[in-house]
């Protein structure tokens, strides 16, 4: 479950003061977040994974304050409950597919299973290239890993940053296939910020900024 109220955030050193709509999601339920470039979407997204502290209101995740963790709790916090999808690849180049989803369940605090992981790369097509390294996988390939890095530690809230944007409509529909599908999986929030109208239909909610 997913909720934010009264939030507003300001860069340092900067007069805009950005003002978002309250959140409410309940277990299981999607949002899109629509907006222009500029609009503040990718500053939302920050401030609901608490990458951003926000300059009032707060952001609850699973009924907890995010807002109010200090560093150490947050980060353990984020690493367990919260999948991040973002537009670049975040993967460590240095390491290969299966060794990089060893590494983010060890950073969320959880059992190596790699049954779990086998299987995940098996629904997400990328089982063949389990000891690839990053550098060799296609765009597709990176893609659906990023999908894989975002849920294979089972996360309360998957937030996803423009997914979508600069694919074909194939493309587009198979990755927001995939999020919804893992997202329904662990009934966990999915939140997606794009400006790319193609993808409404998936969502429950829309919000536009
Ligand atoms: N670290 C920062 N310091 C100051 N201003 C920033 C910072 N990061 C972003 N901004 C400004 O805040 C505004 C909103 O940025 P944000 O990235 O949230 O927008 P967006 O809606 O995601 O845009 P896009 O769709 O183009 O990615 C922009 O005007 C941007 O220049």
């Amino acid at each position: 479950m997913l909720q934010s109220s009264n939030l507003t955030f300001q860069y340092k050193k900067t007069d805009r003061l950005f003002r978002f709509p309250n959140i409410d999601l309940k277990t299981q339920e999607n949002l899109l977040i629509l907006g222009k470039s500029g609009i503040g979407k990718t500053t939302l997204l920050h401030l609901l994974a608490g990458i951003l502290k926000p300059s009032s209101g707060i952001v609850a995740v699973n009924n907890v304050d995010i807002t109010r963790l200090r560093d150490n709790s947050l980060d353990r916090f984020r690493g367990q409950n919260i999948g991040l999808v973002f537009q670049q690849n975040h993967a460590i180049q240095t390491l290969n597919v299966l060794e990089n989803l060893k590494a983010r369940l060890f950073f969320s605090y959880q059992k190596v299973n790699l049954q779990k992981i086998e299987a995940l790369l098996a629904e997400l097509d990328l089982l063949d290239c389990k000891t690839s390294k990053i550098q060799t996988l296609s765009e597709g390939q990176l893609q659906r890993l990023g999908i894989a890095l975002s849920v294979i530690h089972e996360p309360e809230l998957i937030l996803a940053d423009e997914p979508t944007s600069s694919l074909d409509d194939a493309n587009c529909k198979i990755v927001l296939d995939l999020l919804v599908k893992q997202a329904a999986k662990t009934k966990a929030n999915l939140v997606v910020i794009t400006h790319d109208h193609r993808i409404r239909p998936y969502f429950q909610n829309t919000i536009v900024l």
